[in-house]
């Protein structure tokens, strides 16, 4: 088959190939019914039910395909996302001619959360960014950890001189490992559960972004009516995640108060019994549902179930 003439036409989409990112991902790929099969050892995918291929990459060049339109969509982190817009806007102000670059958010996918952030040996005798100007640290951000440095450069000590007084060395994975090793004084990584920080013996002391998974799409995209389509089938994916269906019986004169606790999206769904009750159904969002559940029982509520939801528009 020849691949490339078989992209003709379909929307690229590039999705992180492995890594942290890429179970969450392939989860929402299914919710969203994007049906293919990735042969061994192969980057592209041809989708079967809808004119697209996706693109399998490093989550950390999805943000560069994305922003150079080579790709229409993108899955991937937001502090990637940030990273390569740093580099960007660094290598205009060194030559302006340098080729412009950047994607637009099109939303937040709610997994993949974590912190860049600054982190020092525990016991040392760093306390503050500040603290590490004129060190080394170890990052496999380099541009936003640049970005960082010249800030507080400039902060304390007037105008952003030249050349950066930190320097900073590129790690391209276990960062942690660089201060015990000697290679750092400190490091910008990324930090969730904190345990392989904590393991490291680093504590964190600034966060530099804020993560999460997040769709972006070119500034161009081939097909604007496919991605609308494709962002639509996602969101229901996500909202669904984010919810659970919860039924019970009530008598008729507690109805008020039980719809009070379960008001769901809209409107909760009310079905009449005989005998004075009714049916209520609800969406209710899925880490509010025990103490749901709790209020339902205490105004009357009685054979409360929950459901999952696995799709919504
Ligand atoms: N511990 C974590 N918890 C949540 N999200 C994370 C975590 N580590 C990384 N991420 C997110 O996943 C993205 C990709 O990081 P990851 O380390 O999985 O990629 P990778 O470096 O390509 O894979 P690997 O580390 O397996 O070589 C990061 O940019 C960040 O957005
Ligand atoms: O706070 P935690 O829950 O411990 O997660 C943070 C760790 O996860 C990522 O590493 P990854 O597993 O991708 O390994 P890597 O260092 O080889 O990239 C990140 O770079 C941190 O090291
Ligand atoms: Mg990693």
């Amino acid at each position: 088959m020849d691949l490339v003439n078989s992209l003709e036409g379909r929307l690229l989409f590039a999705v992180p190939k492995k890594g942290r990112l890429n179970a969450a991902t392939l989860n929402l790929l299914e919710g969203a019914d994007i049906q293919f099969r990735r042969e061994n050892r192969l980057d592209i995918a041809l989708v079967k039910n809808l004119p697209i291929a996706l693109i399998f990459l490093p989550a950390a060049d999805i943000p560069t395909f994305v922003g150079q339109g080579r790709v229409d969509l993108g899955i991937t982190g937001w502090d990637q996302v940030k990273e390569h817009d740093a580099a960007v806007k660094a290598a205009a102000s060194e030559d302006p001619s340098s080729p412009v670059s950047g994607s637009e958010m099109v939303m937040d996918l709610e997994f993949g959360a974590c912190k860049l952030q600054v982190q020092v040996p525990e016991k040392g005798q760093y306390a503050t960014g500040t603290d590490l100007i004129g060190r080394t640290i170890g990052t496999s951000f380099v541009s936003l950890t640049e970005e960082y440095f010249a800030q507080l450069e400039a902060q304390a000590g007037g105008a952003a001189p030249q050349k950066l007084r930190t320097k900073i060395i590129e790690l391209s994975g276990s960062v942690e490992a660089a201060c015990a090793l000697g290679v750092a004084d400190g490091i910008v990584d990324l930090v969730e559960s904190g345990e392989t920080m904590r393991a490291a013996g680093l504590k964190a002391i600034d966060t530099v972004v804020e993560s999460v998974a997040v769709l972006i799409k070119s500034r161009s995209p081939s097909n604007t009516d496919l991605v609308d389509l494709i962002a639509a089938r996602i969101r229901g994916v996500i909202t669904a995640q984010r919810y659970v269906l919860c039924q019970y019986n009530i008598e008729r004169s507690s109805i008020a108060a039980a719809t009070q606790i379960t008001p769901g999206k809209r409107a909760p769904t009310v079905t009449s019994l005989d005998d004075g009750w009714v049916a209520v159904s609800s969406m209710v969002e899925k880490k509010k549902i025990a103490l749901v559940m709790d209020d339902l029982k205490r105004v009357g509520a009685q054979d409360i179930l929950v459901l999952d939801i696995h799709n919504t528009r």
